[in-house]
């Protein structure tokens, strides 16, 4: 049991003020909100570290702020937020602590997480620097992880969004578990200078199991089994399944019931990171991680990045009944970003019964979707700006590139915010009601000065506080996802229909039919 209270948000004052403060403002245009408060910008922008967080072009006033802090303070999330970081089991449904945050902690760092992290460092340092050998003794060129879900999502994202920071390692990721893509893949890959890295917390995930047993076939098709020491490591928190699967102890790099998987970047499920980008940029990710735990900690909640964009988040939730919220990164290295955000984000919060069992009756976890900018603009833009749904943005770009390239990074930045000026003010074409601009379509800027490997590691840690924040405003367990159970449950009687030709088992007629056709 933690000692977080499980308030229903509905059930506060501020939620009742909210409500009345949304009547009132809720089709006030933010020109107005401009052009009424000269002091808007200041008041409504957070300064920290590398990263300004422009939060002024939001449809709130300084009551509303007021009030979703007065929301936060009355579900007791500063308790909540040391609930977490002191290590109380808040994933109650599983009675298991939250840790994630202890892995990027230098100062109080847990002896066996130090312990892995120096087994990463040696192993990618001897990938990278060629004393790691292949059974031919030729050196690795290729690292390829095999892992879905947080087991794939996290590495992958980092692995591109680090892209200029790469050294001669070849990274590939395998996670779907068809078979066409596999063995397409399989043409390309050379056993001899090839490491796999079965990533799989449990071990037991069916796609993972079928892709890592399927490549280990394919390996031993014309390498000896001595041969599989050098190629094959796992990460995972059940060692004697991994060992069953024939790795050796020494392979293994340990994980822990208390790192939730789309919560595990920062364990040794980053062990393709360090091989991609060198154990040192590893490390910058996750300081960078830490520092935005700290801010989350210590920050005033008036001046705290991630329950600013939580409660904001929750304003357009449960107010303005968004139902989605987009992400809009301009970088194009961050193009794994919104995947890796959908299953935090979604996998967490997308829950619909209370810390108290209750079912609920407001709405929780936002749709997260989103591309890359500028070409998200030639793509979907036109439904934000001149379409019937509110969709709060949020635009994230860098001020200095990491390249030189003619006026390339001015056009890009140009554009982001030019587009969320062009959402907010709109232009008023009376004539021409097909030209016509409404605006007011709200979005958050968050301005980082660089993509750094360090300040990645704090823009990821931020949505991870985000969605915490969120969850315990909705009173939700955000750590937990029973609802990818079911689903896995009934694909393995389908296979079984599958494999014996025999529907018998299968009481759903839909489902039937379609096994009969297939
Ligand atoms: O690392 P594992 O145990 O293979 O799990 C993979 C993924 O499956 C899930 O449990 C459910 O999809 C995710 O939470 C997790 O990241």
């Amino acid at each position: 049991m933690s000692s977080i209270p499980k308030i229903n948000p509905t059930s506060t004052n501020a939620w009742k003020a909210l409500q009345t403060h949304f009547n009132k403002i809720k089709d006030v245009h933010l020109n107005d909100l401009f052009a009424l408060d000269e002091g808007r910008v200041a008041d409504f922008s957070l300064d920290w570290n590398d990263f300004y967080v422009d939060i002024s072009k939001n449809r709130i006033t300084k009551e509303t702020r007021s009030l979703l802090l007065q929301l936060a303070e009355e579900v007791n999330l500063p308790q909540a937020i040391s609930a977490q970081i002191n290590g109380e089991a808040i994933n109650e449904t599983e009675n298991r602590a939250v840790l994630h945050s202890a892995l990027r902690d230098f100062g109080i760092m847990n002896p066996v997480v130090a312990e892995t992290l120096q087994k990463m460092k040696t192993f990618s340092n001897n990938v990278i620097d060629g004393n790691w050998k292949g059974y031919t003794g030729k050196t690795i060129k290729t690292i390829v992880n095999i892992g879905i879900g947080g087991s794939n999502l996290g590495p992958r994202m980092v692995c591109e969004a680090l892209h200029s920071y790469r050294n001669h390692i070849e990274l590939r990721f395998i996670s779907n578990v068809d078979g066409d893509f596999l063995a397409e893949s399989l043409k390309t890959l050379d056993r001899e200078t090839t490491i796999f890295v079965v990533v799989s917390k449990t071990f037991t995930t069916q796609e993972t199991r079928t892709n890592a047993a399927t490549v280990k076939q394919w390996f031993l098709d014309s390498a000896p089994s001595s041969a599989v020491k050098n190629h094959f490591v796992a990460v995972s928190a059940n060692i004697d399944e991994v060992q069953n699967f024939g790795i050796l102890e020494e392979n293994i790099f340990p994980m822990w019931d208390w790192v939730g998987g789309r919560f595990s970047l920062w364990s040794a499920v980053g062990l393709s990171i360090c091989c991609g980008v060198g154990y040192h940029h590893f490390e910058a990710l996750l300081k960078g991680a830490h520092e935005m735990d700290i801010h989350f900690k210590t920050a005033p909640l008036s001046e705290n990045i991630p329950v600013a964009l939580g409660l904001i988040s929750v304003w357009y939730n449960n107010f303005f009944a968004c139902e989605t919220e987009a992400v809009i990164p301009y970088a194009e290295t961050l193009r794994e970003l919104v995947p890796y955000l959908q299953q935090a984000i979604m996998e967490s919060n997308g829950k619909s019964v209370d810390r108290n069992g209750a079912s609920i009756k407001y709405q929780t976890g936002n749709i997260i979707w989103g591309a890359t900018g500028a070409n998200s603009q030639h793509a979907f833009f036109q439904l934000l700006h001149q379409g019937t749904k509110l969709i709060p943005a949020e635009f994230i770009c860098f001020s200095e590139s990491l390249h030189t390239l003619g006026e390339h990074h001015n056009i890009l930045l140009a554009n982001c915010l030019a587009q969320t000026e062009a959402l907010m003010e709109g232009k008023d074409n009376p004539d021409e009601p097909f030209r016509n601009f409404v605006g007011n379509n709200p979005s958050t800027t968050l301005l980082i000065r660089k993509l750094t490997p360090k300040n990645l590691g704090s823009l990821l840690a931020l949505y991870e506080h985000k969605l915490f924040v969120q969850g315990i405003v909705w009173n939700i367990y955000s750590y937990d996802q029973w609802g990818v159970e079911l689903g896995k449950k009934l694909a393995t009687k389908t296979l079984k229909a599958i494999q014996n030709k025999d529907t018998k088992g299968v009481a759903n007629a839909s489902t039937k039919a379609l096994l009969k056709k297939l």
